[in-house]
């Protein structure tokens, strides 16, 4: 894809990836959040590296191939490494192996009867880990970051069993470099905890052996089943030994797991059978791997050899190809996730992938299955690259004659209705409140210190009583009263805490209404805009009855500090019956406190005023900002709870029923009177 590529457009493209490649980046190494396959990103790692070597000119100083990893953010102290932490350069092909190898007997000037030895390992896909031993004990533990600062992990990696604290026999100074890592199976078990306790779930192994490590609380690293194994080293104050397979052994004896299917290789072809031997075990190691790293075996050649910007010269990763096979797509089914948004899954006919039996695969959005002319029966090319959830990249079928699949507009949980944001591809249940699938999230959001903030409260206590069935909607947290006797039976709760906790909850009767209303969990309100609404329509009810309301998109767009995007969230949750009721419910245990703005109060603050008929000294606008100024809201519509009408000539409908409501009624000059008395 490159060849037709002047420099021009080369530079322009390498500026693109340079950019691409760092914000993935970020969301891998950083925020362990990927958004891409590991395939999808090693395709533009590749195309980088091509277009470099078509233009040595263009290689920019932020090039993904001078830099590694991302500069951490997290909350966690930042280290600097007393020697780098350096990646690996990646190799897909037998040839490019074999190439490697000439590379480094060219760079050592080597005979053609000098052999290069070289080990042969397991990449295992963890996070690499630098531990600092100074006189036998450990006193650091950090990640590698972007390779000269990482994350101070020391009180965590001090959970990991598989690491010595005290080891005997080892020089004064001694980095042990590894892999910190989760197995497969204790992999699906934390996250069938986790889904449970409503907790994160993650991608895959590795994704959750790096979100496991770089906690701030130590305890919940503790909590979390990771492992680790040696592969190298850092700073050394005397050498380990002379040979790469030496070193390692020296390791092993010191205490520290490294891999048993670690051997040294006289040439390439017994590199390439190694590596064909590890393939055809990794789908019974318990652990995940990516490929095969390869080492120059000589200390001393190592040494000669280097390093190049972000990695060294003599070791490569011989990655396994991303698998494909083929299969029927049998169902495509939704689930929905902790904020509420609806992810397609395709359900397949099983099928052997690598080894593995695959019979689901993620289909991302609706635009997806969309691009993909995905319908139920077809033909689908599916692979599988390091990712434990493969992915669907070809459908061989495409059909249009048959239906397209209806992607649905209601939630499969709980029944309320689906919907997409302008412009957004995401759908998500709007029924907040009762969704079970959403459950937990909410319950946890409405309890937090910015919203009710009811101590004692954890997502502990929450996922247990969910788990108990005394928890469904907000409302329930003010009826576990009920259930004091059988909670103060309970393990790990005493009379004392179960009091605290119901005493906690019963000061929160009476909240204030922009943390009650910001508790909610309505899309993009948070405590700002909620203060925006209240200060506008006082009352959660006058708010609800607005969003209710024919005119509801243009009255709510019209307030201070609300757009169109805050509108619409409005809307869809109030139009949602589900939500509608168990507010009521939740109403009928708490009352919010009245709005205090920092307006003044007047006799009007809190009070629903409607404007109709044409008003001739001012504006239907101004006569609004004025009715907003004395604490009062301007409503589009008359009902019982409405307060005055101020009715210029030409009213017709409104003054009516406000007539036939008992709703007083004044004109405009007494409007006006009102206005300049307050
Ligand atoms: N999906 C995404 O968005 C995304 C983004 C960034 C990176 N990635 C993935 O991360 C990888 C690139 O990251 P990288 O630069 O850290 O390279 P890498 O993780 O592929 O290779 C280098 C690392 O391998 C580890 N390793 C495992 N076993 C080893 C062994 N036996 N000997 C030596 N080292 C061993 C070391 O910790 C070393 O730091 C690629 O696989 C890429 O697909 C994915
Ligand atoms: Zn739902």
């Amino acid at each position: 894809m490159t060849t037709e590529l002047d420099a021009a457009q080369a530079a322009n493209r390498l500026m693109r990836l340079a950019k691409l490649i760092a914000k993935h980046d970020r969301l891998y190494h950083d925020r362990d959040a990927p958004e891409i396959s590991d395939a999808d990103y090693d395709a533009l790692v590749r195309e980088n590296r091509e277009l470099e070597e078509r233009f040595p000119h263009l290689i920019r100083a932020d090039s993904p191939s001078q830099r590694l990893g991302a500069v951490p953010t997290g909350p966690l102290a930042k280290v600097t490494h007393a020697r780098p932490m350096l990646s690996i350069d990646n190799a897909f092909s037998n040839e490019e192996v074999a190439e490697f190898v000439a590379r480094v007997r060219r760079f050592l000037s080597l005979g053609p009867d000098e052999a290069v030895a070289m080990t042969a390992e397991p990449k295992i896909d963890g996070l690499s880990c630098s531990l600092r031993y100074e006189q036998g004990r450990l006193v650091l533990g950090a990640t590698r970051g972007d390779g000269a600062v990482g994350e101070d992990v020391t009180p965590n990696v001090r959970t990991i069993a598989d690491i010595p604290q005290e080891i005997a026999g080892a020089p004064d100074v001694l980095e042990v470099r590894g892999e910190v890592y989760m197995s497969k199976a204790d992999f699906a078990a934390l996250n069938e905890r986790q889904e449970a306790s409503g907790g994160k779930i993650f991608a895959n192994p590795r994704n959750a052996a790096a979100g496991s490590l770089r906690q701030k609380d130590s305890k919940i690293t503790e909590a979390r089943p990771l492992r680790f194994f040696a592969h190298g080293w850092g700073e050394v104050s005397d050498p380990l030994a002379e040979t790469q397979l030496l070193a390692v052994e020296r390791l092993k004896a010191l205490g520290f797991p490294v891999s048993d299917l670690f051997v040294k290789c006289d040439g390439v072809e017994a590199m390439l059978a190694h590596y064909r031997k590890i393939e055809t075990a990794r789908a019974d190691l318990p652990y995940d791997i990516d490929g095969v790293v390869y080492k120059v075996d000589r200390l001393d050649w190592q040494a000669r050899l280097g390093q190049v910007a972000r990695a060294p010269r003599w070791a490569l990763a011989h990655k396994f190809p991303a698998e494909k096979a083929e299969t029927t797509l049998e169902a495509i089914d939704i689930q929905v996730g902790r904020t509420g948004k609806l992810t397609p899954v395709g359900r397949l006919k099983p099928v052997g992938v690598g080894g593995v039996m695959v019979a689901n695969v993620t289909l991302h959005n609706r635009d997806e299955i969309e691009r993909l002319g995905l319908r139920v029966g077809d033909r689908v090319r599916i692979q599988r690259a390091g990712d434990v959830i493969p992915q669907v990249v070809e459908n061989l079928t495409r059909d249009e004659k048959r239906a397209a699949y209806a992607f649905p507009d209601h939630c499969p949980e709980c029944g309320s209705e689906a919907v997409s944001e302008d412009g957004e591809v995401d759908v998500r249940c709007t029924g907040g409140l009762i969704c079970p699938a959403q459950r937990f999230e909410r319950l946890r959001h409405f309890v937090s210190r910015g919203a009710l903030d009811i101590e004692g409260l954890g997502e502990k206590s929450i996922a247990e009583f969910i788990e108990l069935g005394w928890l469904h909607s907000p409302a329930d947290i003010f009826r576990l009263r009920t259930h004091r006797d059988e909670l103060v039976g309970r393990e790990g709760w005493k009379d004392v805490s179960v009091d605290k906790l119901l005493a906690a909850i019963e000061a929160k009767r009476d909240p204030d209404p922009a943390r009650f209303l910001f508790g909610l969990g309505i899309r993009h309100v948070g405590i700002v805009t909620a203060k925006d609404l209240l200060r506008c329509f006082g009352t959660i009810e006058n708010l609800r009855e607005t969003a209710t309301g024919e005119s509801a998109q243009a009255e709510l767009s019209a307030v201070d500090g609300v757009g169109p995007v805050v509108a619409e969230a409005l809307v869809d949750f109030f139009h949602e019956e589900h939500n509608r009721e168990a507010l009521d419910d939740l109403l009928s245990e708490v009352s919010p406190k009245p709005f205090e703005s920092s307006a003044k109060q007047t006799e009007w603050t809190g009070k629903t005023i409607v404007f109709t008929g044409s008003l001739e000294t001012m504006s239907r606008d101004e006569a609004k900002t004025q009715a907003e100024r004395l604490g009062a809201r301007a409503a589009g519509s008359v009902s019982a709870k409405t307060d005055l009408v101020v009715a210029g000539p030409g009213a017709g409908s409104k003054l009516k029923k406000a007539e036939e409501l008992g709703v007083r009624v004044i004109g405009e000059a007494d409007w006006a009177k009102i206005v300049a008395d307050a």
